[in-house]
């Protein structure tokens, strides 16, 4: 609830023997209601608490000034819960800013929404999973562990007065099959569209993967390129239906997290 100055108040639950709060916003102001909530479970009785932040906002900013992922470490620790659980960070440095953090990585995301188990591994309709750039590279190679496929690394280039995105080059394709295009985040869509144009493969045989979907800027002509766009409901995104993407749902996962 809230007082008329809108200030956020939390009336406790039935305690139980523990807890989850999801926090899918990346406002401060969602974060201090999710302090209200917590301390109110907390003085009512609960047991450990668990709070989940499948969007860890500022994991983009961990390099220079200032530095955001900090800032926004601080406001996660602000909700003073037992541990925190976030999915695909952007940044590995953040386990080391939040202690007791616990990573869904995108693999097990990817591999539960995109392939089906069978007697000795997993399958899914793709040949190679691609990642757009160096920065990709981890989350793109363990999802293409997890698939049994390769993995084909796309180099992006920038201009090297401005910083702005010139180009990609990417390894030769294989000549038929489904690839997978798999990164974390899609803000503008620049990266992704550029990747499609030098990649010169239909979007009958390119799939685009990403966790979080911004979905920004000129994103909705994403459609024109990849086939299939997946994504989960980890943050809100009121563009997410002009791209036409497939949401994948994460609560039930980040509950299997929590209760590990
Ligand atoms: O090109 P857009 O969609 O704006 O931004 C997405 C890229 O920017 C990075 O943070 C992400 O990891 C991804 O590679």
């Amino acid at each position: 609830m809230r007082f008329p100055a809108g200030e956020a108040h939390a009336a406790p639950q039935d305690p139980g023997t523990g807890a989850c709060v999801i926090v899918r916003g990346t406002h401060a102001e969602d974060y201090l209601e999710a302090a209200m909530w917590v301390d109110a479970q907390r003085r009512a009785g609960a047991g450990p608490i668990t709070l989940a932040v499948p969007y860890l906002p500022g994991a983009r900013a961990d390099r220079g000034t200032p530095l955001g992922a900090e800032v926004y470490a601080r406001l996660v620790r602000l909700v003073a819960a037992d541990r925190v659980v976030a999915v695909d960070p952007h940044s590995p440095v953040m386990p080391s800013l939040l202690e007791d953090l616990v990573v869904c990585p995108a693999w097990r995301i990817i591999r539960r929404a995109l392939a089906r188990r069978v007697a000795d591994g997993w399958v899914s309709e793709y040949v190679g999973v691609i990642a757009p750039d160096e920065g990709a590279r981890r989350r793109a190679g363990s999802t293409a562990r997890a698939l049994g496929i390769p993995l084909l690394q796309a180099r992006k280039h920038r201009d090297f007065a401005t910083g702005k995105l010139s180009g990609f080059s990417v390894e030769p394709l294989p000549e038929a099959g489904k690839l997978l295009v798999v990164d974390d985040i899609c803000d503008g869509g620049g990266t992704f569209l550029g990747l499609a144009g030098a990649a010169g493969i239909g979007p009958e045989r390119l799939d685009l993967w990403v966790t979080h979907g911004v979905f920004s800027g000129r994103a909705e002509r994403l459609r024109e390129h990849y086939g299939r766009i997946h994504t989960t409901d980890s943050l809100p995104s009121a563009a997410r239906a002009d791209v036409g993407a497939r949401i994948h749902p994460l609560t039930a996962t980040i509950l299997q997290e929590a209760a590990r």
